[in-house]
């Protein structure tokens, strides 16, 4: 990706990694750049790729050893972009994996509020959000997009902690001030208590990362039955004045979807509009029921959709027509939404995307007719459900991030083919080189993510004892 004549000797770098590098910089395009050095500058920006065949590759690895700065992969290893999660509900960690047989306002209501409602206690918040961001840098999720909680200092410990543990994270401090929907013991006690506190939220993790920082905060009314109109057009008076993310849910579940339209009689996607809360740094989490006109908007602003198959299973009586957004250029990005999909690793919601799709496309009702039971063209394959991982989740939130090329952040990881205790096996003689990523996407488990870095640092080495040069 550069020329000899790019790359005569400068400052050695802060750090080069030798091996080959696979990411999918456009949708559905494979790069697979065997035996390159991606050098990286002293403010965690790739500076350089340079490929095998170029000279000044072996000058660069020699200095990069001789100053400590190299990490050379071994054979099996793979140097990947670091992945992105566009919807993860942190204080919902201790539920994963429990009371999905619920409709989504019944689980809300039953299970989830009385959980959230427990990190009014710093000492609970501690302990999960801990487990919850090591969980999720151990996965290889290097960028998460994160509802907090109700309460500014649970939300703030979130984010000091994402900070301290160096994952690139945007957070919200969630609004939820509607007494029709939302309990005594778990709201806003009222639109300007929770908008003040909104900036005061702001303010801190403004202070601890600066302003357009690794870590930010973000505009975080819930979704629109949680809040009443006057919290909506107070956050999107912040939002507009700010120029900071916006997240919600947007036209998640039948009754969701129908909630909204009966009390302000539009879409969810348009109300947001209204209320000056859809923008180009505006997430919306599912977006199953949006309607061409929704499209039109959300591709108008350039705002990003959090596309959460796992979780839809579950709440949301629809799959995502995610090939069509695609199609109509909207910008979409996976998420989890933990804990509604009950499983950490964005390379599961890879597989859950391809399948959902695939569902989709042929339909699901073996007593409809093949040609009348599903979506023609729905489905997407293995490559642009990693695109969506990575590069469609930066380009989502507005960020240099998902793609290992010059001026994105280093936010990469290593995946090891060769790992004893787990099932993602390669098989050379078999294979094409694009069949490795094929495999990772389908196999990768939490054991094969051996290292990850964000901006350049080491945030996960799980073979920490191991010479890597
Ligand atoms: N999946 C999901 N949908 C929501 N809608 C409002 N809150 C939530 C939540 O916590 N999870």
């Amino acid at each position: 990706m550069t020329n000899a004549a790019d790359t005569a000797a400068g400052e050695p770098p802060l750090l080069a990694v030798a091996g080959t590098v696979i990411h999918t910089p456009e949708r559905g395009v494979i790069e697979i750049l065997e035996d390159a050095v991606v050098t990286v500058g002293e403010d965690g920006r790739i500076e350089r790729v340079i490929e095998s065949d170029d000279p000044a590759q072996e000058a660069t690895i020699e200095a990069a050893a001789a100053g400590g700065r190299l990490t050379l992969l071994r054979a099996g290893q793979y140097l990947l972009p670091g992945l992105v999660d566009l919807h993860v509900h942190a204080p919902q960690w201790p539920q994963i994996g429990k009371a999905l047989h619920l409709p989504l306002e019944q689980w809300l209501a039953n299970c989830t509020f009385p959980l959230e409602a427990r990190y009014a206690d710093l000492e609970f918040a501690a302990r999960s959000y801990s487990g919850l961001v090591d969980a999720l840098l151990a996965n290889g999720t290097t960028t998460a997009l994160y509802f907090g909680s109700v309460h500014l200092g649970a939300t703030k410990l979130l984010a000091d902690l994402c900070h301290a543990k160096g994952q690139r994270a945007l957070v919200g401090k969630v609004v939820m001030d509607d007494p029709t929907l939302c309990p005594d013991y778990y709201r806003d006690a009222s639109a300007t208590i929770a908008v003040a506190e909104t900036e005061m939220f702001i303010e801190h993790v403004q202070r601890l990362a600066g302003p357009e920082g690794r870590v930010r905060p973000v505009i975080t009314p819930r979704f629109i039955p949680a809040c009443t109109n006057d919290a909506l057009e107070e956050l999107g008076r912040l939002a507009r004045q700010t120029g900071l993310h916006v997240q919600t849910h947007c036209s998640e579940s039948d009754w969701e979807h129908d909630f909204v339209r009966h009390r302000l009689g539009a879409t969810d996607t348009r109300s947001l509009e209204a209320f000056g809360l859809l923008g180009r740094r505006t997430i919306l989490a599912h977006s199953n029921f949006i309607c061409d006109d929704d499209m039109d908007a959300i591709g108008g602003c350039g705002a990003g959709i959090g596309h959460c198959p796992l979780s839809n299973a579950y709440f949301s009586n629809a799959v995502f027509p995610l090939a069509q957004a695609l199609e109509k250029k909207l910008h979409v990005g996976l998420g989890t939404d933990i804990s509604g999909g009950p499983d950490a690793s964005i390379f599961s919601a890879c597989r859950h995307a391809i399948a959902a799709s695939r569902m989709l496309a042929d339909g699901v009702d073996a007593r409809i007719a093949p040609d009348k039971r599903g979506r023609p063209g729905a489905a997407i394959d293995f490559a642009e459900a990693f695109w969506l991982a990575t590069a469609g989740g930066g380009i989502a939130l507005d960020l240099p991030i998902g793609v290992i090329a010059p001026g994105f952040a280093f936010d990469a990881m290593v995946i090891d083919t060769t790992v004893p205790d787990a099932d993602l096996t390669l098989w050379p003689d078999l294979d094409e080189p694009e069949d490795v990523l094929q495999r990772i996407v389908y196999g990768a488990a939490r054991a094969n993510v051996r290292r990850v870095w964000v901006d350049g640092a080491t945030v996960v080495d799980k073979d920490a004892g191991l010479d890597w040069t």
